[in-house]
């Protein structure tokens, strides 16, 4: 067990940490509930243990629960360690994508050095060099991928947002177009959460998306399973992947996400609790548990591996999801 003592004052920003949604504009509620009102039948027969390997961009992963791009948790704990390097120590133990929020590049180092394959998500800073030089970054550290968290443009005033001291600013098409061209290694659009935006990612050449709503920025976003089916439909054939986050809380939440089409999923707040209480083994002991979940529903579903979802096997309100 890690020595970690983060029992002090939260190290990230205020609200981050979940709580019951306070009004019927918080996301983060109706996600929750959506998620829980999916409902799956079982297909038993010829079913066997499940094999959860997951290839990604060439390289294999054990399995397609990645960690979240958090940020902002760089409280140094007893062993010296951040939140942010110790989560990063899990994904490699586990085996599994790491990713990272806004950090600068000095903090961004430390975590690629752990030495687990890690992708940067960069704020949509106003200043477009500050994103060039952050992808060069990146690519300096050996990560394995870069993205923009598109939907963190405005903030609650409406105005586009500033965070640490940094103006953010908007992000276009052909912004988009040129990150990819830019970019050595793929490049994702975190925060899809419509057709729309999915067809511009397209047309950019995005590598991937992430259907996100980042923890209910938007109010009244709606749920990212709920307009996962369309846009997997719409992207069809293309070979984007598709990653989706937001209350992916247990491995019954991953597998529903991933029987509708996600190519991958992040957990998120759920490793929090484990996180902070025993930094890289309170997040391994977390994803262990949540792969057991997936493999457990695979199996009752006769999904022999993570090639074979399908969506004909959930419900919500008795109506069926259609088969691809
Ligand atoms: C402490 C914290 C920091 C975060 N920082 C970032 C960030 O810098 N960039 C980003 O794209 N998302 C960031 N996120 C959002 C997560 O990546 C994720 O989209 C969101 O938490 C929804 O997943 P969840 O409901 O499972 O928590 C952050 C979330 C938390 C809790």
């Amino acid at each position: 067990m890690s020595d970690m003592n983060l029992t002090g004052p939260w190290p990230g920003p205020e609200g981050l940490i979940p709580e019951p949604p306070k009004n019927a504009a918080d996301a983060n509620g109706h996600t929750r509930n959506y998620l829980d009102s999916i409902l799956i039948e079982e297909r038993i027969i010829d079913a066997i243990e499940p094999d959860l390997h997951f290839d990604l961009w060439g390289k294999s992963f054990a399995s397609p629960i990645m960690m979240p791009a958090f940020s902002h948790l760089n409280k140094v704990g007893e062993n010296g360690r951040t939140p942010m390097e110790e989560y990063a120590q899990a994904a490699k133990e586990l085996q599994v994508v790491n990713w990272v929020g806004m950090e600068p590049d000095d903090e961004f180092e430390k975590i690629a050095a752990v030495g687990a394959k890690t992708g940067r998500i960069i704020k949509p800073f106003k200043d477009k060099q500050e994103i060039y030089r952050q992808i060069d970054k990146a690519h300096e550290c050996g990560a394995i991928a870069v993205g923009i968290d598109i939907d963190h443009v405005f903030g609650k005033d409406g105005k586009y947002d500033i965070v640490d001291g940094i103006e953010l600013g908007s992000v276009t098409c052909e912004d988009l177009k040129n990150y990819v061209n830019y970019s050595k290694v793929p490049f994702v659009a975190k925060g899809v959460l419509s057709v729309t935006d999915a067809l511009k990612c397209k047309e950019a050449g995005v590598d991937a998306i992430f259907i996100s709503h980042h923890h209910g920025r938007m109010p009244f976003a709606i749920q990212p399973l709920a307009i996962l089916p369309q846009i997997k439909k719409v992207l069809a054939g293309t070979g984007m992947m598709i990653f989706v986050d937001c209350h992916i809380d247990d491995g019954y939440d991953a597998y529903k996400a991933l029987a509708l089409g996600a190519d991958a999923v992040s957990v998120g707040r759920g490793i929090l609790p484990g996180l902070l209480k025993e930094g890289t083994e309170g997040v391994i002991k977390k994803v262990n548990k949540m792969n057991e979940q997936l493999s457990e529903l695979m199996g009752y579903t006769n999904v022999h591996n993570v090639n074979e979802f399908d969506p004909s096997v959930l419900y919500i309100y008795g109506h069926q999801f259609e088969k691809e």
